[in-house]
């Protein structure tokens, strides 16, 4: 469990942030300047707040009513920044050893083949960091803050200086990193694609001031708080399970509340959970079940609730079975068709809404831990 509730003023800038988390990757997310790294810094200890307290797991950081603050070296953060920060002159190996220092041996818990085995590094430990792609590079970093045994990681926008290329071939290791250890994350990014995969906590910053706190699917549905570039990318967040597969038509079948939906073949065993992310600008509404639609997934649903965004779109939420779906269509489909709250519809989703990108191993499928 995350606790934060801090006000600090930098120079001209107020800062003002009250949230808690219980999950285990907590991405404050907001564009440049609303106050990220601030947020990130307080925590690890490299600036003292003004005022108000931290607390991970029980312990206590920072309490300035109690003149309590956690120094940052007895903090026991691992860091993972935009670019890697390797040292150049040391091997792949004793760059991951060097994280190992500064933790006494009474507390070290991360073992050296498990962490490389994870992050898929074992074929680079004797290069030097210049023989190695920037996800590599990433990849070594997070691995040197993860042998030191930490508490808690902090990532600032560790993908941001990655092409779309690398940061998919990462992403699977950071949802293995979330999955499979016990140590929380908290992770600033801004960019939707990211958040919505690995989350699952979003904090919501705008000019040093909390937009908003609480799970992904939650959040991640709320389209007001997109900037407007990424609003395009907003949605529901859904955790659907593996049915089956049907190889004739390389398709997978995935089962939601409201019924199965189809999506391209994901390799991903029977029974297992997913994270689908749906669009709202991928959702169409119908008033009768559509037919004769090459659209493969539609799914009933009842409106929940309806907010105009601006004089020509209206975004619809729309009650699933208890999986929440958003749609933003225009402001004239909507009185077309007599919308209103309560009203019984269909949910059209264009299969292409689901490329491989938008799957991944949903929070349930947790691997291992100790
Ligand atoms: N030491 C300082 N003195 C004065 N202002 C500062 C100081 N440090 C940061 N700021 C200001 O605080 C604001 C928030 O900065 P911060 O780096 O936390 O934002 P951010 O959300 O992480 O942005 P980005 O995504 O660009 O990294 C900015 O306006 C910045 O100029």
């Amino acid at each position: 469990m995350l606790f934060v509730d801090i006000h600090h003023r930098l120079g001209a800038f107020d800062l003002e942030a009250s949230f808690q988390s219980a999950g285990r990757l907590t991405a404050l997310f907001g564009p440049s300047g609303s106050g990220k790294t601030s947020i990130i810094n307080i925590i690890a200890g490299l600036i003292r707040p003004d005022s108000g307290r931290i607390v991970i797991d029980g312990k206590t950081l920072v309490d300035t009513a109690q003149r309590s603050f956690v120094p940052v070296h007895r903090r026991q953060v691992g860091f993972v920044f935009q670019d890697a920060r390797l040292f150049p002159h040391l091997s792949v190996r004793s760059n991951l050893l060097y994280g190992r220092w500064f933790t006494p041996q009474a507390e070290r818990y991360a073992e050296f083949g498990r962490v490389v085995e994870m992050l898929g590094i074992g074929h680079l430990l004797a290069r030097r960091p210049a023989l190695l792609s920037g996800g590599e590079k990433q990849r070594v970093a997070i691995g040197r803050a993860l042998l030191a045994s930490p508490k808690l990681l902090l990532m600032d926008e560790p993908l941001a200086s990655l092409d779309d290329a690398r940061k998919s071939e990462i992403m699977p290791y950071l949802e293995r990193l979330r999955d499979e250890t016990k140590i929380p994350i908290v992770y600033v990014s801004h960019s939707i694609a990211e958040v919505a995969r690995l989350a699952t906590d979003i904090v919501v910053m705008t000019n040093g001031k909390l937009a908003a706190s609480g799970p992904t699917g939650e959040i991640m549905r709320r389209l007001d708080l997109l900037p407007p570039e990424e609003v395009g990318e907003g949605g529901a967040v859904l955790d659907m399970k593996v049915l089956g597969h049907d190889e004739a038509f390389g398709m997978t079948v995935l089962g939601t509340r409201a019924g199965e939906m189809r999506v391209p073949r994901i390799d991903r065993p029977l029974g297992a959970a997913v994270r689908v992310r749906i669009r709202a600008r991928d959702v169409m509404i119908g008033t009768e079940r559509p037919k004769g639609l090459s659209a493969l997934n539609i799914l009933p649903g009842r409106i929940a609730e309806i907010s105009q965004v601006d004089g020509s779109q209206v975004d619809l939420k729309l009650d699933c079975h208890g999986d929440i779906l958003v749609s933003r269509i225009t402001r004239q489909s909507f009185q077309t068709l007599h919308l209103a709250i309560g009203r019984e519809v269909f949910a059209v989703i264009k299969t292409v809404a689901f490329d491989r990108a938008n799957l991944s191993p949903g929070a349930p499928l947790v691997l291992t831990s100790d």
